[in-house]
């Protein structure tokens, strides 16, 4: 059993894998981290551990972890299943690494393009040869209504809501109107363009906006909430 942890700018996630079947998979707070990483090492009898942070999590506390349990804490110099060519590897997202990983143990010798729509819209695009090029980071959905309201005075801050049309006919209709079209409309022509410039191109929406977008897009599009988790457990068979 491998035990899986992906700590995102917003939450942390944490995950049981039993070769490549999800057994079990909740979202934790970072007080929670070393109690209910321990209790899965023992209920699961967890061998192996992988590591993905992107967000706050203390040094001590993953240190703590690994004198428990044998963990690979991923980084830009771990063995990785496709050929890196961003031009700053060091300061690629690790999350990126991990969904990356996952199109090239899924799709193996297709052109995919990942989306993850969480705290921030990720797209990350790796081609037939196993070549990982790149992409495009723009702002999630939440921190965009955040931003409309930390950046202005009148703005309110709103939940994420269905816009009811293009023309919003109040603020709070404008607001949901700008921001969930503005996304769909972003992610649609994406989509298009990488389209355009690969015949054969495989679509993986994931994060935690999966929901709500993925019947809001075009068609042609594998919604998968677990694949940037699939992808760290890639990793840490690969590594073993
Ligand atoms: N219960 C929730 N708490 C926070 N965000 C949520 C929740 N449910 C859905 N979301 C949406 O998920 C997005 C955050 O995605 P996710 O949970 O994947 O972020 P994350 O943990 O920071 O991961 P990453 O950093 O990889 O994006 C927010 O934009 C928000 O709209
Ligand atoms: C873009 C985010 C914030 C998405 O979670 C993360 O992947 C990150 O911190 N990346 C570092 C910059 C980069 O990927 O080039
Ligand atoms: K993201």
């Amino acid at each position: 059993m491998n035990l899986i942890i992906d700590v995102g700018n917003t939450r942390i996630k944490i995950a049981v894998f039993n070769n490549a079947e999800i057994i079990h998979n909740e979202i934790i707070t970072t007080e929670e981290f070393y109690f209910k990483a321990l209790k899965l090492l023992e209920v699961y009898s967890c061998k192996n551990a992988i590591l993905s942070s992107v967000g706050n999590l203390k040094k001590s506390q993953i240190n703590e972890l690994n004198s428990k349990i044998n963990l690979i804490q991923l980084d830009y110099i771990s063995k990785i299943p496709f050929k890196n060519c961003y031009k700053t590897p060091k300061t690629l997202g690790v999350d990126r690494i991990a969904l990356v990983s996952s199109a090239a143990s899924q799709f193996p010798n297709k052109n995919v393009l990942i989306i993850d729509a969480g705290t921030c819209i990720t797209y990350d695009f790796i081609n037939e040869k196993g070549y990982y090029l790149g992409g495009a980071i723009s702002p999630g959905i939440k921190m965009r209504y955040q931003s409309l309201h930390q950046f202005t005075k009148k703005l309110p801050l709103l939940e994420t809501k269905q816009p009811e049309g293009l023309i919003g006919g109040s603020t709070e209709e404008c607001i949901h109107s700008g921001i969930v079209n503005g996304v769909i409309n972003e992610i649609d022509s994406n989509i298009e363009s990488y389209r355009k410039k690969n015949k054969d191109l495989t679509i993986v929406l994931t994060g935690g906006d999966v929901n709500f977008l993925s019947n809001r897009l075009k068609n042609g599009i594998f919604a998968n909430p677990n694949f940037l988790l699939q992808g760290l457990n890639t990793i840490l068979t690969y590594n073993l």
